[in-house]
């Protein structure tokens, strides 16, 4: 098989790969309330970013953490599923591991509220007082 033939279909697995985490990102955000919320905290800061002018340092720590936060739930969903298939019973690995993810989401968003409290509290009184 030449070059040109492969081509097309790798760019279509290429295609369908993105479809398949496009699916998780939408099925994460219709049915996880955690997901949903930082979804919507994420937003939040990038309007609060723009209103209140942040450097481009600035953005790319509210956009890195935003992105940590929203991978790390995607990824606690994909454990706490994965879980779930293979044991409903209660069994104390099953805890290790969700409490684990958890504590991984837990982490980051500690780390972007830190963040966004030494970005957003300074320019935000200035917004207030003057
Ligand atoms: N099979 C199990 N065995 C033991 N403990 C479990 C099991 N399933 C869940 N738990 C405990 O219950 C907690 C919540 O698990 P659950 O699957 O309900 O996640 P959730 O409510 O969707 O969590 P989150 O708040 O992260 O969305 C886990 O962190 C763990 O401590």
């Amino acid at each position: 098989m030449g070059l040109h033939d492969r081509k097309p279909s790798e760019i279509k697995r290429l295609l369908k790969s993105f479809g398949h985490a496009g699916e998780g990102i939408k099925d994460a955000f219709l049915h996880e309330r955690n997901f949903q919320i930082h979804c919507f905290l994420g937003a939040a800061a990038a309007a609060a970013g723009a209103v209140l002018g942040i450097s481009p340092v600035e953005w790319f720590t509210v956009i890195g953490f935003s992105c940590l936060v929203l991978s790390l739930e995607l990824v606690n969903t994909a454990i706490e599923r994965t879980v779930d298939l293979v044991t409903e019973e209660i069994r104390p690995l099953a805890k290790a591991a969700k409490d684990a993810a958890a504590g991984a989401v837990l982490v980051s968003a500690a780390g972007a509220c830190l963040a966004g409290l030494i970005i957003f509290v300074p320019k935000l009184i200035k917004f207030i007082i003057f």
